[in-house]
């Protein structure tokens, strides 16, 4: 037996007892997935088994035979806080704080410029700065760009890592990523988020590359703005909606830039002048997209009910005790991939830009690789399916939900035959 092939037959074992071991593993079946290996759930998740069935429901019933009445009778209309109530325990939020709607980038938008009007309150036009993540996934960059044209403050990019002294008695707001979209790196939102504090400035976080794979602790570390998209690691399917957090306190002092009627506090009253409702409804701007949105919710069911279930206080508390469940399995996946990778990829020919340090880690490994463009073409025409994002990086996003230790060790092994085949 070759060298390479009692490793690989050594790790294709340690793949086996690590899948026996998976508490997570009878979560799989509850998506629609076939012989690849899917490791794109950190752009869209995969299809959930009950969503098919549940938005045929809504189409051929609660729209189809009960039309106009299901804005009540088939609770569409409070749909946006219920299901941000379900999203909240996996994001570490008491209920009441998160409303869905929107995408991201718009809710990017209502975040920073709501946080500068808090800045404003407090201390005038002094606070005349915001700063952005400069390695942010493009579209924050440019709605925070925005934000600042029609506040009248300044954007200053910098680094997560240079927020810390970027700070001063000038900052406003401060926009950052959790887990970043590209390299994988977890940033520090408990420390970033003190330190913006300490500065007298509101922090806006974006969870899209983290909610869902890990705890994030909104209440806990005092986060004031938070947004996220619900269609990686929550699986809430193509465009599905974004959520809104607003701390609690600071509900009553939101003063969103898009206040649109269904944030109005009697919406249906149709008053000429805007007073905005209480609580997270706060946070709405037109009529929710109800397909996509009870879709999510069908997709949420994932989290509830994993080991019985309950009421609805014990059903949050195992949705939270699951996230914890989920980054366990998360970093072994992602440890077992770099191990294979190092295995059995010939030294130099990629490089991690992944932090390996565990408190540095999404749920994702980014490979740098001068032709990574090419590469996955391939490795996806071999049933691995990653991304690739420009110039030169290969992105696997692990889900813990579906994917297994088998297939971890299936992607590295085909990841280095087929660097072996480009030359
Ligand atoms: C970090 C981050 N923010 C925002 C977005 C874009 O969100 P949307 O298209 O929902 O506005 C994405 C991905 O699409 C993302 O990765
Ligand atoms: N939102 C996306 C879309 O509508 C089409 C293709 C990809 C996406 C993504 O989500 C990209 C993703 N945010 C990323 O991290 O690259």
């Amino acid at each position: 037996m070759s060298e390479l092939t009692a490793l690989s037959a050594e790790l294709a074992a340690r793949a086996s007892e690590l899948d026996a071991a998976d508490e997570l593993s009878c979560l799989r079946t509850r998506f629609v997935l076939d012989d690849a290996v899917y490791l794109d759930g950190n752009s869209l998740g995969a299809l959930p088994v009950s969503v098919p069935g549940r938005l045929a429901d809504v189409v051929y019933r609660e729209w189809g035979e009960l039309r106009i009445r299901s804005w009540d009778e088939s609770g569409w209309w409070t749909a946006p806080e219920r299901i941000g109530d379900r999203i909240a325990p996996l994001v570490g939020a008491a209920p009441g704080q998160i409303v869905v709607g929107d995408s991201t980038s718009v809710n990017v938008f209502k975040a920073v410029v709501a946080a500068v009007r808090m800045a404003e309150e407090e201390g005038g036009g002094r606070r005349d700065e915001i700063l952005v993540d400069a390695t942010t996934f493009p579209t924050d960059g440019y709605m925070a760009e925005s934000a600042a044209r029609m506040t009248g403050r300044t954007l200053r990019p910098v680094t997560p890592a240079e927020v810390p002294a970027a700070l001063s008695d000038r900052t406003a707001a401060v926009l950052l990523n959790h887990v970043d979209y590209r390299t994988g790196r977890l940033h520090d939102l408990p420390g970033l988020t003190a330190a913006i504090h300490e500065a007298g400035a509101y922090a806006v976080w974006d969870l899209c590359h983290s909610a869902g794979a890990l705890p994030v602790g909104l209440d806990e570390h005092g986060v004031d703005l938070a947004v996220g998209c619900t269609y990686k690691y929550l699986n809430g399917g193509p465009g599905s909606p974004a959520y809104l957090y607003v701390r609690r306190d600071l509900q009553p002092r939101f003063d969103s830039p898009l206040p649109g009627w269904t944030s109005h506090t009697a919406p249906f009253a149709m008053h000429p002048s805007y007073e905005p409702a209480p609580g997270a409804v706060r946070g709405r701007v037109g009529t929710p997209d109800i397909l996509s949105m009870l879709a999510l919710e069908t997709a949420l069911d994932v989290w509830y009910g994993w080991s019985g279930g309950g009421d609805a206080g014990g059903a949050a508390h195992e949705a939270g005790a699951m996230i914890e469940s989920v980054r366990a399995k998360s970093l072994a996946l992602t440890d077992f991939f770099l191990r294979c990778v190092a295995a059995y990829v010939p030294k130099g020919r990629v490089e991690s830009l992944t932090p390996t340090a565990h408190a540095e880690r999404g749920s994702q490994v980014a490979l740098r690789c001068d032709d990574a463009g090419d590469i996955m073409k391939r490795l996806i025409a071999q049933g691995v399916i990653g991304d690739f994002r420009h110039p030169d990086v290969l992105r696997f996003g692990f889900t813990p939900l579906y994917v297994t230790f088998a297939d971890t060790e299936r992607a590295a092994r085909v990841l280095a035959e087929t660097l072996e085949g480009a030359g």
